[in-house]
């Protein structure tokens, strides 16, 4: 006798009694037979199905937790119902017992072969007919129990790294504006810093800072200054993944847009486009700006980091680049 096997497809789990018997046998008299048979056991279940034809579809249907399968049908060779079982995917792991009324050592290897659990010769002791009924019905639910535990785990395993891959990009990215927080523009910059010292290349940040921006909060309101913020945000985030870098809210309505591998020239271009892309959002600026439409500046640096380079010494440039940008009249970008 073999157990089922284990399997990765969810397994459905037989309702009602603890043993469901599907007789396959062409002979109504085999029913009647082991049906006086299980006489005594009230929680074996036994339904008889007497045309080959319909045997799989009974099956499917009745969900059995063991098939007693006749082989010298009418019409059909037994084995080949066996392997029809194994295909439905309700029925794969059914245990099988085959009943034949051949003992021919041969006949047994093939029922193996074709997917059997078991092989009793017509007609055993009704002792040993309802002990292999048990075991195996036993087994599968043992296995169905299994597998719908396993399935359990499976899920709440998945659903805590969903919710751990939530808690991480929570601990990353700014609420209001979405765009990657403080601490995660250190961690990122130092990493980037210390590939760009390897690999010998430039990196490159911009500064930009929202002019005017307390007049605007004082003039439109605190809330319609976070829309804002959340438009400029957008803005840099969309500039940013151009060129593959990383946008972040440095602090209040400061942000900060780091690129590896970029240079001045190309930073310039970045502040450029950030500076035009803002002004495309037609958010009226406040008194006293002289422009019409809220706008930014931008201090942009780049270097090559070396041993005498620190990244605060890029971020001083970009920074001291801004308030250049501020004194000349901002809505601009001021490079070294
Ligand atoms: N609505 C809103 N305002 C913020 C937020 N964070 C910072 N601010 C405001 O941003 C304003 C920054 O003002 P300042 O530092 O004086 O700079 P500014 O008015 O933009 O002037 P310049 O930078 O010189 O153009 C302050 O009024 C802060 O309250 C925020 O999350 N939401």
């Amino acid at each position: 006798m073999s157990a089922p096997d284990s399997a990765a497809a969810p397994l459905l789990e037989p309702a009602g009694p603890s043993v469901r018997v599907l007789l396959v046998d062409d002979q109504a008299v085999v029913g009647v037979i082991l049906r006086t048979m299980l006489a005594a056991d009230p929680d074996i279940e036994v339904q008889t199905c007497l045309r080959a034809e319909d045997a799989v579809a009974t099956a499917v249907q009745m969900q059995p937790t063991a098939i007693l399968q006749d082989l010298g049908m009418p019409g059909i060779d037994g084995l080949d119902l066996v392997r029809a079982y194994r295909r439905q995917p309700e029925l794969q792991h059914v245990p099988i017992i085959v009943l034949s009324a051949n003992d021919d050592p041969l006949m047994k290897r093939a029922s193996f072969s074709a997917g059997a659990n078991d092989y009793l010769v017509k007609l055993p002791e009704p002792i040993e007919t309802t002990a292999r009924i048990r075991y195996h019905s036993r087994a599968y639910r043992l296995l169905l129990e299994r597998d719908s535990a396993y399935q359990a785990l499976r899920a709440s395993q998945q659903a805590l790294l969903a919710r751990n891959e939530e808690l991480r990009r929570l601990t990353q990215v700014d609420g209001l504006t979405n765009v990657s927080n403080r601490r995660y523009f250190d961690e990122h910059f130092a990493q980037e810093w210390s590939l760009a010292a390897l690999e010998g290349t430039e990196i490159a940040l911009l500064m930009i800072d929202v002019d005017h921006f307390k007049s605007f909060n004082d003039h439109f309101g605190h809330l319609a200054g976070d829309a804002a913020l959340q438009s400029v945000a957008r803005t840099i985030r969309s500039v940013a993944r151009s060129c593959e870098g990383l946008a972040a809210r440095f602090g209040g309505e400061e942000f900060a847009l780091m690129a590896s591998r970029t240079s001045l020239a190309q930073a310039m271009v970045l502040g450029e486009s950030v500076c035009a892309q803002v002004q495309q959002l037609r958010i009226p600026a406040a008194p006293p700006s002289p422009h019409p439409w809220l706008s930014v500046s931008i201090g942009a640096a780049a270097m090559v980091p070396d041993a005498a380079t620190l990244s605060a010494d890029l971020i001083a440039q970009a920074d001291a680049c801004l308030y250049s940008a501020k004194r000349q009249g901002r809505n601009r970008v001021v490079t070294r």
